[in-house]
């Protein structure tokens, strides 16, 4: 990475406790650029064994963080969020070349990240409490929100950076401190957040960040009874287990899980802003996000028409490392995510979808956006999240059809729809059992708004005004006089 202007941003060490620590027993992992495969950093691989001091510096360092004034807190996440911005460049390559996505994109997200911080910097000075009229005339009550305490994160490869603010800004601005475990796939941002965020002031032990097993590293903060929160971002099947890890110490829990977004387009629509908002919302990091269209269902009249449409424009999408200019889709994550999307490719296309655009390997990890027509409920595009590049469009003939089509899934995370209709944008917006609606739009993610899901998509919603109060426990004060 001869090419940061701040080589110091690139840490092979986690921060523990305000210091940078190797693991015991030497042991690396390394992180490689999915774009060519090179090596291009090494982090330690912690054992569960050392795990416990770390907890233990969480806990000591929370109590003094929760003491400060909130303004206090409220100035170093501030600081926080400025050098994020300040160091946009490094911080975009350094996510690029460990992901994979574009260059512009990993600037992108950084911007979007940092979004989180300076929010939440404006939030933790409006945790406000409440007096309640008490029953009897001799007792006065009020309720104070105070930190839940000591909190962990376990967060994955496909936005390196913004899963982590959009969990720790809250936490921090709550008066929590965090333990933040990065996918294996892509620490390096997350140390590097780490290395501004000891930059900005924030104190040793309010932010940690460790890297090394998953389940091992997991398993003593889900067993841990000084953790009293885990946040996850990540696969519904890992969220599943999470869940049954924390139910022995009761643990608050935030979970993102996996969606399976619809992406509706009705006859009245205006047919290039649903183009345009179908490619924004089903090719932005190669389609490995968690809200990005996943079934596209297009009304009949304008199916054929969409469908040329959308393929002229996916056709023209530049596929390249995506540090190179001009790149629009980088390469995927790893070999098993280009296995999905061929596996969903040929199951549909052998019970009777026609491939109408891409769907062939281009070497190493890059893959052909691709488009299928003709696709029925039947199909494992239908209920799988596909996480790649691939829009399969389904036809519909009427609202209620396409409501409960669109419905039909375990999945609960984002929905889109596109109608120039006023009374069917409230009917659809209510009818559809997701999240997030976004209507003529492709793109709802911003920290002003409630991100999260229902049904098996998870559970508690990150960013907003909302967002906070997962950091937060009510506490009741009964007095008498
Ligand atoms: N909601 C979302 O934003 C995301 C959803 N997904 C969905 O999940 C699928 C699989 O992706 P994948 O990356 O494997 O997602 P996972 O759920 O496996 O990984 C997410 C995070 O959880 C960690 N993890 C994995 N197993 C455990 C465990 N037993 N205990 C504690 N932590 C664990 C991972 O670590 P490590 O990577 O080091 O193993 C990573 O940090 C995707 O195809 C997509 O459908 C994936 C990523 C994000
Ligand atoms: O912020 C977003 O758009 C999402 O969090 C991306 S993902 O985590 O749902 O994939």
């Amino acid at each position: 990475m001869s090419n940061l202007k701040d080589p110091s941003l690139l840490k092979g060490a986690c921060l523990v406790d305000g210091a940078w620590v190797q693991a015991a027993s030497g042991e690396t992992i390394d992180v490689t650029n999915p774009a060519d495969g090179s090596v291009v950093g090494r982090v330690p691989n912690l054992a569960p064994e050392e795990m416990p001091a770390v907890i233990a510096a969480a806990r000591k360092a929370q109590k003094d963080w929760a003491a400060l004034a909130a303004k206090d807190r409220s100035a170093k996440l501030r600081r926080w969020f400025e050098l994020m911005l300040e160091n946009v460049d490094d911080l975009g390559l350094i996510m690029t070349l460990e992901q994979g996505k574009p260059l512009a994109e990993a600037k992108g997200e950084i911007a979007y990240a940092a979004s989180f911080i300076e929010w939440f910097a404006e939030e933790a000075k409006r945790v406000y409490g409440d007096t309640i009229p008490a029953p009897r005339a001799n007792q006065r009550i009020t309720v104070i929100r105070q930190p839940v305490g000591v909190t962990a994160a376990i967060t994955p490869w496909n936005f390196p950076a913004a899963m982590i603010t959009r969990k720790a800004a809250p936490a921090l601005a709550a008066g929590c401190s965090m333990i933040v475990r990065p996918a294996d796939l892509t620490p390096l941002s997350a140390l590097a957040l780490g290395e501004l965020a000891v930059r900005a002031g924030i104190p040793a032990g309010v932010l940690q960040v460790v890297t090394g097993s998953a389940s091992k590293i997991g398993k003593v903060l889900t067993d841990s009874e000084v953790v009293t929160k885990l946040s996850f971002t990540g696969s519904t099947e890992v969220g599943r287990l999470l869940m049954a890890q924390c139910a022995p110490t009761i643990k608050k829990m935030s979970l993102e899980l996996g969606g399976n977004a619809p992406f509706i387009v009705f006859d009245d629509a205006d047919l290039d802003a649903a183009v345009e908002g179908a490619i924004a919302s089903k090719y932005r990091n190669a389609g490995q996000t968690c809200v990005c269209a996943n079934r596209l269902y297009v009304q009949r009249g304008i199916y054929e028409a969409f469908a040329a449409k959308l393929a002229e424009k996916v056709k023209a999408l530049k596929v390249g490392n995506g540090i190179e200019p001009g790149t629009e889709i980088g390469p995927m994550i790893e070999p098993k995510a280009l296995d999905k999307v061929e596996d969903h490719i040929a199951d549909a296309v052998s019970k009777g979808a026609k491939l109408i655009l891409g769907g062939k390997r281009l070497g190493g990890l890059y893959f052909e956006p691709a488009i299928l027509t003709g696709v029925t409920s039947e199909m494992k595009v239908a209920k799988e999240e596909t996480f790649g590049p691939l829009a399969p469009l389904f036809v519909f003939d009427t609202e209620e059809e396409v409501i409960a089509m669109a419905n039909d899934t375990i999945f609960g995370l984002a929905a889109y729809f596109y109608t120039r209709d006023h009374a069917r944008m409230v009917r659809v917006s209510e009818g559809l059992e997701y999240g997030m609606v976004g209507h003529n739009t492709g793109l709802i993610s911003n920290e002003v708004a409630p991100f999260g899901g229902v049904k098996q998509s998870g559970l508690g919603r990150e960013g907003s005004k909302y967002g906070i109060e997962e950091y937060l426990e009510l506490k009741y004060i009964c007095s008498a006089l």
